[in-house]
């Protein structure tokens, strides 16, 4: 991670079509280093923190996290729910964040797991993929579990944007598997179904595509093939147990393409700036140590 550098290009290139998210993302993860941080203002954290749990405190919360760190992180994940649960008074902190977070350099990457039949996916997408919305992002977490055709609207509205969306495949929670590890109708899993339509859509795009997986860093082994050609989300890193040093034996190959996401672990670190850009200044030199010793003993190919 180095200092305020700014990986956000304008949002049109000089041609006029937006940069792709893939080629934001990639600038962004080589400048400011390979983290994602979570913003997750769980009522416990707003406590430790010294603050009331209701909308102010959420505003305090979140802006003080995006102050501190959005100069330096190359990705902020706000949890969605977490401003949801204050209603509109908490959804207007989610818009000032995100605005802000963007501002300073940072992606935004919105953790709203949205899926639905593709008539109201179109909703979901201007919500977060029109550029005129106050929820404008820079991409989307989404659940494919009506199919992943119902995401369609999803994927052109992020496309048309310079968007990316990010498609729960395997997922941080022990829960997961029963639905992602089943076998569907030809015999590949549900996840393996999921991240073969990834890897379709990222077919041509260099040097990362837009469309991305959540494969959570929590799990013993992948037992699947992971090349997509864009991005993989990895939550789970910290207060769920896994660590930047697990990184490489279960991502292989892909792991100059993941992107650990971070939350309650930098968080608890608050509300003291410094602190918390220590705390994700260190994250991130682990997770470039660990990319490192992976290319150094061969297990990967070097950038
Ligand atoms: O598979 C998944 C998908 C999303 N998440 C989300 O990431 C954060 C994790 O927070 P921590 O405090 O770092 O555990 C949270 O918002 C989850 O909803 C995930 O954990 N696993």
């Amino acid at each position: 991670m180095t200092g305020s550098t700014t990986p956000q290009p304008a949002p049109d290139s000089a041609a006029g079509h937006p940069e792709p998210f893939g080629v934001r993302l990639r600038r962004a993860m080589d400048t400011r280093g390979p983290l994602c941080v979570g913003i997750d203002p769980h009522a416990g954290l707003l406590t430790g923190w010294g603050l009331p749990d209701d909308p102010a405190g959420l505003e305090r919360f979140a802006l003080t996290v995006v102050d501190a760190l959005g100069g330096h992180t190359a990705v902020f994940k706000p949890q969605s729910a977490f401003f949801e649960r204050f209603g509109s008074r908490g959804v207007a902190v989610l818009e000032k964040a995100v605005a802000r977070a963007r501002e300073a350099g940072a992606l935004v990457v919105m953790d709203a797991k949205r899926g639905d039949i593709g008539s109201t996916m179109a909703a979901y997408a201007a919500t977060y993929f029109d550029p005129a919305s106050p929820l404008f992002s820079d991409a989307l977490t989404v659940s494919p579990f009506l199919g992943f055709g119902s995401l369609r609207p999803a994927l052109d509205a992020a496309e048309a944007s310079g968007g990316g969306v990010f498609v729960l495949a395997l997922t941080s929670n022990p829960e997961g598997g029963q639905v992602q590890r089943a076998a569907s109708a030809d015999g590949r899993s549900v996840a393996q179904v999921m991240l073969d339509a990834v890897a379709a859509e990222n077919a041509g795009a260099a040097p990362l595509g837009s469309v991305g997986a959540v494969v959570g860093a929590t799990l013993a082994e992948a037992g699947a093939d992971l090349a997509v050609g864009g991005p993989l989300l990895a939550p789970g890193v910290g207060a769920q147990g896994a660590t930047p040093a697990d990184l490489p034996a279960l991502f292989g190959p892909a792991l100059p393409n993941v992107l650990p996401s971070v939350s309650r672990d930098v968080l608890r670190h608050g509300p003291d700036p410094a602190a918390l850009l220590k705390s994700v200044r260190a994250y991130a030199d682990q997770v470039r140590a660990a990319v490192r010793g992976a290319v150094e003993s061969g297990g990967i190919a070097g950038g």
